[in-house]
């Protein structure tokens, strides 16, 4: 099945989201024009200071080829309760078909975090992806850069 008012983004296209369990709400953006829908927590979770938890969704998606899926946090509650996700963005592959899964730590130096079934936990966006060949070369051009880089510009040495 697929729900014409989930991620219509103008030009006909949908976000084909199969549920896995049938007890979480679809994933849906929290206003129509918000960048992500929102992904639910499948089980409850108690996180102490600096633990990790790979959370299931209890969602898979099939992206069509030249699209990503990126999961990130969600501003509130890395404000509120220092949650964020290991490897903000994850990236969810066009032809991934599992579970979404979200790699959640508490970033809070002294307070659990608290997660219940059924809590948006983090947020799924589709974008566009070139897919680049890989080629091999010997030389790469010249540029007014070159290989200068973190910090070559100067002024990193305070933040004031
Ligand atoms: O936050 C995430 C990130 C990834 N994935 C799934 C979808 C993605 O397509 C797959 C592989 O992710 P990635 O390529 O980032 O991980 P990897 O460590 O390189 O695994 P693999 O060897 O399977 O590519 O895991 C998630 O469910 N959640
Ligand atoms: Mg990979």
């Amino acid at each position: 099945m697929v729900s014409g008012s989930v991620g219509a983004n103008g030009t006909g296209e949908v976000l084909r989201i199969r549920r896995l369990d049938a007890g979480l709400p679809l994933p849906v953006r929290a206003h129509a024009a918000d960048a992500g829908v929102d992904l639910h927590a499948a089980v409850d979770c108690e996180l102490a200071p600096g633990h990790r938890v790979l959370m299931p969704t209890g969602v898979a998606i099939a992206l069509p080829v030249g699209y990503v899926g990126l999961v990130h946090p969600r501003s509130g509650l890395a404000a509120r309760a220092g949650l964020s996700i290991v490897n903000a963005p994850g990236t969810v592959d066009a032809g991934y078909r599992g579970e979404i899964k979200v790699n959640l730590i508490n970033l809070d130096p002294a307070e659990p975090v608290r997660i219940a079934r059924g809590d948006r936990i983090a947020q799924l966006l589709v974008q566009r992806v070139e897919l680049w060949d890989v080629v091999e070369v010997d030389d790469l051009d010249e540029t007014d850069r070159g290989e200068g880089g973190h910090g070559s510009t100067g002024g990193h040495h305070r933040l004031s």
